[in-house]
């Protein structure tokens, strides 16, 4: 079954009239992990932030969108907000973008816990400590108390992903969530989405510089190039053999970056 199904999506600034993406198709097939990679600007970002609809204002879609056959495009803006976090969940670049600068992180927890749930503030402390100290996130209350800038990127990434954890979507997208974090940091919150996928075998969108993380992690991959997908194929198909002239460009160069990488995961510190 499909969890996901984008259908000609075009997306366009139109302050300026620029096309942006240009009718891309791609399914998410159930308990399965897509990544999506290109280079910097070829609208992988945009295209995440299509399925659930969150857009600056002057940035406009069209196409389908269907989960589990559900056509979202023809949902209200409430209902909309009903489908995020809950049945979608999102885990952006920066975790610090996600967190409101002038409140403690708890307070964010407890809304975004709040709108979906409907337990006592006990109950979702409970359920949110349990989460964060599976992503070893400890002393739990004593980091629900800080602001964001109190907390580094990487203790943000993975109380996103302890929310997440709690919420329990369907479908996880994470758009580039190691990008701004130091190697080590990288490494561990990788691990943390591994086990992620593994204990919620929630189907997951994960997009990535990094073709070390990608071959860790997804499944299926889709390359991205201005705006379209050049190429789509098993991780296997695609990393071994690449068809499209742009891939075998990003499999040669970029697997070289992720020596490193790899090196940590596979326990060489
Ligand atoms: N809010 C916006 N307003 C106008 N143009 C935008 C906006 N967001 C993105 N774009 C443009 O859309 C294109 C695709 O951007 P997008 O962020 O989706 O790329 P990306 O592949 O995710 O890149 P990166 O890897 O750097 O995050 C870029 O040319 C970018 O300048």
């Amino acid at each position: 079954m499909n969890m996901l199904e984008v259908n000609h999506l075009k997306v366009w600034d139109a302050s300026e009239g620029r096309e942006i993406i240009r009718n891309i198709s791609f399914q998410l097939k159930q308990g399965t992990c897509l990544a999506i990679v290109g280079e910097s600007g070829s609208g992988k970002s945009l295209t995440c932030r299509s399925i659930i609809r969150l857009h600056r204002p002057w940035i406009r879609q069209s196409g389908e969108i269907l989960y589990k056959g559900e056509h979202l495009e023809h949902l209200s803006d409430k209902a909309m907000r009903k489908i995020r976090g809950k049945h979608i969940g999102m885990i952006m670049q920066h975790g610090m973008g996600a967190f409101d600068p002038s409140s403690v992180v708890g307070v964010h927890v407890q809304e975004t816990l709040r709108t979906h749930y409907d337990w006592s503030k006990s109950i979702a402390e409970a359920n949110m400590k349990k989460a964060m100290e599976s992503v070893m996130l400890e002393q739990p209350m004593e980091i629900l108390n800080k602001y964001p800038h109190q907390l580094s990127g990487g203790m943000l990434q993975r109380l996103m992903i302890a929310l997440t954890l709690v919420l329990e979507p369907d479908i996880i997208i994470a758009d580039e969530p190691t990008t701004a974090l130091d190697t080590i940091s990288q490494f561990e919150v990788v691990e943390q989405f591994i086990r992620l996928r593994e204990r919620m075998g929630a189907s997951m969108i994960f997009v990535s510089h990094d073709l070390g993380v990608v071959k860790k992690i997804a499944d299926e991959v889709a390359v991205m190039k201005n705006g379209i997908i050049v190429e789509t194929g098993s991780v296997e198909e695609v990393f071994t053999a690449p068809r499209h002239p742009y891939t075998q460009y990003l499999v040669s160069t970029r697997l070289e970056l992720s020596h490193h990488f790899n090196a940590l995961m596979n326990g060489g510190m």
